[in-house]
């Protein structure tokens, strides 16, 4: 009792003439400054240090300050990436208060630390106590000023970045991840630099609408671990923080490694001298190969652009983990949310809010101008049947409709619809499609495509001599199926990888397709690989619905995958593997198909009940000049390699029915 009164009163009369001594010093001069600093220097460090020591032993956080005066690093969220442990995941500190959030609670010290560190100050006594004091009070000041947000670069400084890399990677997501992994596959010890202006390691985005949604990770669990469909769990994250190197000391490490530079932004890049110059501060880093994988960045809408900040507030887009934290609070505590776009993102978030918001009683609008979900890749009566799925999901679904304006009701969102339709909405999520980030293109002479947006590049992924461009970024020729830009996962895998091996020297036209997937709920689930665009003739062949493989029946079930084309060409390929690239055959491949001539029969082929429709399972052919260019594999799972085969073959069919037999969709 006796004790903590003295620790309290020694506490609070330790401030007090903390404070007064750090007043008065502004008035005496930087010489008597200095000098003070200099006993501090001599005659605190070592008592600091010890003390930091003991407060590290007990896991208690803090800032890693030049002065050596241990400080709590929750009094100053947000220097703690900036001045605190590089080394930790921006992410967490994000989460943590770097954002202008609210910081969780610090584990406290002990009164025992307290009372060490009470006794500790005493014992110094004399200047060396006021000094340490005065410091504590400039710390104190330090942080008021850092406590706006600010950015937590990794590293802090550029100086740290090296200047000269054989391998430059710009963009820090899953096509420049997949390229250091070829890179690394053909060049053991590369040392591979990677500019990114998010603060994270590279991740993975597709969980994001789907998986995470069902996770039961904790709230403060920022590894965003979610479940696979084979049941096993794994993170967001490629790879652990561990896995990656410091940029300041990529260069010494003779085995090589992936360093990856965070919260930076290339503003140009000087393809005759080989080199990119950073928005920052103009630093400039040569290269011998560089790649360009840049993603794209989600389109607004512009009658929420030109919306004042009142409004704009309550309207968000959708790609970041973070957006995912955001809008998981606002599911919890908001009652109406509003997703705007029919596309893929647009209906797997309002399918997975609509379940994950349930025990909140949110209500889930997806509204969107397409008369159906998904109405640019499936043909009309497959996208009719997937809407109705979704409502029953839960989902208020207004197709045929845009938002003509906006304005604020109260603490809600007001919406009028060009039908003349007034809704009240705490949140819109505008998944409205994708911009391909081609800001720098310009001003670095590199061609960008005016139709489909991105880096222009040729077959082999190449903008300019040993400029390279992967992902959703790039605007690359297909031999097979002509210019293309493809914003999916497998893609930036594929392309990735492709560019990464081509800056190794191998010189590899793009010849594997990529294929993509989405999941809507328990019963949708689907694959699809080439030119999957309902404005092309398309023929469909659905067995009955009684055959599905699906066994779950409502939402309560996870969803289903992350499927096939993780096993056929996983991203998950460790960089030291040797590798190939595989072409996974299925047995069924070996059939040769014969006669050149189209099938007689469109969708409804067979088996199927008009008055009542249920396309539980089936292929549909997407076709253009009589040839298979797209295939789109509904709820049938692992037969990917096999749907590649037939577009490779670049054939025409008589009978398409015979075509869709060697999916099996009737096992
Ligand atoms: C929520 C969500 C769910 C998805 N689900 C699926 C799915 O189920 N199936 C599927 O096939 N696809 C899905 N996708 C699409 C897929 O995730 C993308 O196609 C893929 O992430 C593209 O990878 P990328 O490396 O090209 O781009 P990104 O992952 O966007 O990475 C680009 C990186 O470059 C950075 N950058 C941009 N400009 C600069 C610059 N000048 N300097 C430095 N850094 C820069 C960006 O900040 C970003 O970190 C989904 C996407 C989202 C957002």
């Amino acid at each position: 009792m006796i004790v903590s009164k003295l620790v309290k009163l020694s506490n609070v009369n330790a401030l007090r003439l903390g404070r007064q001594i750090h007043f008065s010093s502004r008035g005496v001069g930087r010489s008597v400054c200095l000098a003070v600093r200099q006993l501090h220097d001599n005659m605190v460090k070592k008592r600091a240090l010890e003390a930091r020591s003991k407060l590290r032993a007990n896991n208690f956080p803090l800032c890693e300050d030049k002065d050596f005066i241990p400080k709590p690093v929750e009094k100053c969220p947000s220097v703690k990436k900036a001045k605190c442990d590089q080394s930790v995941n921006a992410n967490v500190l994000k989460s943590k208060g770097c954002d202008g959030e609210k910081p969780p609670e610090p584990p406290k010290p002990s009164q025992n630390d307290s009372m060490k560190w009470i006794l500790g100050a005493l014992a110094l006594g004399g200047l060396g106590g006021l000094a340490y004091l005065l410091m504590s009070g400039k710390d104190k000041e330090k942080c008021s000023e850092s406590s706006k947000p600010t950015t937590a670069r990794v590293p802090l400084l550029t100086k740290d970045i090296p200047n000269k890399v054989k391998y430059l990677l710009i963009g820090g997501g899953t096509a420049s991840f997949s390229a250091f992994r070829a890179i690394k596959s053909h060049d053991a010890r590369a040392q591979v630099l990677m500019i990114s202006n998010e603060l994270h390691v590279p991740y993975m985005r597709p969980p994001l609408s789907k998986e995470l949604w069902f996770s039961d990770q904790k709230d403060d669990d920022k590894t965003y671990r979610f479940k696979q469909w084979t049941g096993s769990e794994r993170s967001l994250f490629f790879e652990p923080e561990q896995f990656f190197e410091q940029p300041s000391t990529l260069m010494k490490n003779d085995k090589g490694g992936i360093a990856p530079v965070q919260g930076y932004t290339v503003k140009r890049i000087d393809s005759k001298n080989k080199k990119v110059i950073l928005k920052e501060d103009d630093y400039e880093i040569e290269f011998e190969k560089c790649l360009i994988a840049t993603g794209c960045t989600p389109k607004n809408l512009n009658v929420f652009e030109s919306a004042p900040s009142h409004i704009r507030n309550k309207v968000m887009i959708y790609r970041t983990p973070e957006d995912f934290e955001k809008l998981k609070t606002i599911a919890q505590t908001k009652k109406v949310v509003t997703i705007i776009g029919s596309g893929f993102l647009g209906s797997e978030l309002a399918c997975s809010l609509a379940k994950y918001g349930k025990p909140y009683n949110l209500q889930v609008q997806q509204m969107y101008h397409e008369g159906g979900n998904l109405a640019k890749i499936l043909p009309p009566y497959l996208s009719e049947w997937t809407t109705k799925k979704i409502e029953q999901y839960g989902v208020d679904v207004i197709p045929n409709i845009q938002v003509k304006e906006v304005s604020r009701d109260h603490d809600k969102l007001k919406l009028l619809l060009t039908d003349g339709r007034v809704v009240i909405t705490d949140q819109v999520v505008v998944c409205a499609g994708c911009n391909a980030n081609t800001d720098l293109a310009s001003i670095s002479g590199l061609e960008t495509d005016g139709r489909l947006g991105g880096f222009v590049v040729n077959a082999e992924l190449e903008a300019r001599s040993d400029i390279y461009a992967a992902g959703d970024a790039a605007c690359f020729y297909d031999p097979l199926l002509g210019r293309r830009r493809v914003e999916h996962h497998d893609h930036s895998v594929v392309s990735g990888r492709l560019a990464g091996e081509n800056m190794t020297g191998m010189n590899k036209p793009y010849e594997h397709q990529s294929m993509f997937w989405s999941d809507l709920g328990p019963d949708i689930g689907f694959e699809g690989i080439g030119l999957v665009d309902p404005s092309l003739e398309t023929v469909a062949v659905f067995a009955k619905p009684s055959k599905l493989q699906r066994t779950t029946s409502n939402l309560d079930d996870p969803p289903a995958h992350y499927k096939a084309e993780q096993k056929e060409h996983s991203s998950e390929e460790k960089p030291t593997e040797k590798k190939e690239e595989v072409e996974h055959k299925p047995k069924t491949e070996e059939v040769k198909y014969e006669k050149p001539e189209m099938a007689e029969h469109k969708w409804p082929a067979f088996e199927e009940d008009h008055s009542s429709p249920d396309y539980g399972k089936g292929v549909i052919f997407y076709m253009k000049d009589n040839k298979v260019v797209g295939i789109l594999l509904w709820n049938i799972f692992n037969r990917i390699g096999l749907a590649r085969t037939i577009i490779k073959q670049d054939n025409t069919y008589d009978d398409l029915n015979e075509v869709a037999k060697l999916f099996a969709i009737h096992s």
